[in-house]
């Protein structure tokens, strides 16, 4: 992938020129199911991650091995010369990591929600030359996944990278977590030395959907993946139903196709320019013709302050939402979109007209 030339070197270093991948269990169990995974996928992943520490959402379930399992994790690395990853949640998390000579530690989406925690962790990581990835916050806050990043920034971590996990959300998706795969694209373009893997583990929650996700990250171009991958998934302690076996991780990498960033051939480049140009003549079409429904709108607005009519039409609303679906699916364009965009339109429609109803 070209893209990975504007990658830290010390990423370039680690990856070389393919998506890294960092495979293992959710939890570390037993010190043999620990090192059964290992030697199924030493060949498949450069990183080992395995959960120590597991936040759960209720109380009861299994919270995880705790420090004893990083033992387990060290007598991987001298087996296998794997790299291991695992989450922490704490400074003394981080403390008996680093005493464990853990190379990657991430910070899961329920400790990013949480500045104090972040700093706490970040102080405890000062002056370490170790890999720290940070998950995006459980909820869709590119300001806080970054300003978590710049907690580690700032505590002078050399090494930091971001893992997109997806967004909680209240409505049943066919996910576990919600992609928005706009923000982890806002992240890229800030900041596009900084490595970005992907999590379709806890992103689909279903391991029938990883390899869909995966190619999506990569068609994206995130710089790697962390998957789940467990000998025995389904008596898993945790996570059953996102986790693939050694054998199916090696199916899902196989089948995974990288492309290029751009293409250097004149042929493409032409092909290119000449789409380009209909594209950017099609956006400044678009734009006219939202200026010029806004100036009804901004019309509609006068004629309901005169006649102090309210701003919001529900009738009207669910009139306009609905034909525009219909006319979307005669244009075969998908009804999520259609709907998203309308309900932006509306949005900006109201929110000038409430403007202009209350203009003194
Ligand atoms: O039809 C109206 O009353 C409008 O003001 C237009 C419009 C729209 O933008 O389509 C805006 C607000 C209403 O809730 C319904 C529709």
């Amino acid at each position: 992938m070209t893209k990975i030339s504007e990658k830290a070197l010390w990423f370039k270093e680690l990856s070389g020129d393919k998506p890294l991948v960092i495979a293992g269990p959710c939890s570390a169990e037993t010190p043999d199911q620990v090192l059964e995974i290992a030697h199924a996928i030493k060949n498949m992943a450069t990183i080992y991650r395995a959960g120590i520490w597991k936040p759960r959402t209720r109380p009861g379930g299994f919270e995880g091995v705790g420090a004893i399992g990083l033992k387990w994790l060290q007598q991987v690395k001298n087996d296998t010369g794997l790299l291991l990853a695992t989450e922490v949640a704490t400074a003394e998390h981080v403390d008996l990591a680093l005493a464990h000579d853990i190379d990657l530690l991430w910070i899961g989406a329920r400790t990013t929600v949480n500045p104090f925690a972040v700093q706490e962790i970040a102080d405890a990581l000062k002056g370490t030359d170790k890999m720290v990835f940070i998950k995006n916050p459980v909820n869709p806050d590119l300001s806080l996944w970054i300003g978590g990043f710049e907690r580690l920034q700032n505590a002078g971590i050399k090494k930091l990278g971001f893992i997109h996990r997806g967004f909680s959300s209240y409505e049943k998706i066919k996910y576990r977590n919600k992609p928005e795969w706009q923000i982890p694209i806002d992240l890229q373009i800030r900041f596009p030395e900084i490595p970005l893997i992907n999590d379709p583990s806890h992103i689909t929650g279903n391991r029938d959907l990883i390899q869909q996700v995966a190619q999506k990250a990569l068609d994206l171009n995130f710089d790697g993946l962390m998957i789940e991958t467990h000998c025995t998934p389904d008596s898993a302690w945790s996570d059953a139903a996102q986790q693939v076996t050694p054998m199916q991780l090696g199916a899902v990498l196989s089948e995974l196709v990288l492309r290029d960033i751009s293409s250097h051939e004149d042929s493409y480049l032409h092909e290119m320019q000449r789409y380009r140009t209909r594209i950017d003549d099609i956006d400044t079409q678009i734009l006219k013709l939202l200026k010029d429904r806004m100036q009804i709108a901004d019309e509609i607005g006068l004629l309901k302050k005169a006649k102090n009519v309210s701003v919001l039409q529900p009738e009207r609303w669910q009139e306009v939402l609905i034909k525009m679906k219909r006319e979307g699916k005669e244009n075969k364009l998908g009804e999520a979109f259609i709907t998203s965009l309308f309900k932006a339109i509306h949005d900006e429609s109201i929110t000038r007209q409430d403007h202009i109803i209350n203009r003194k």
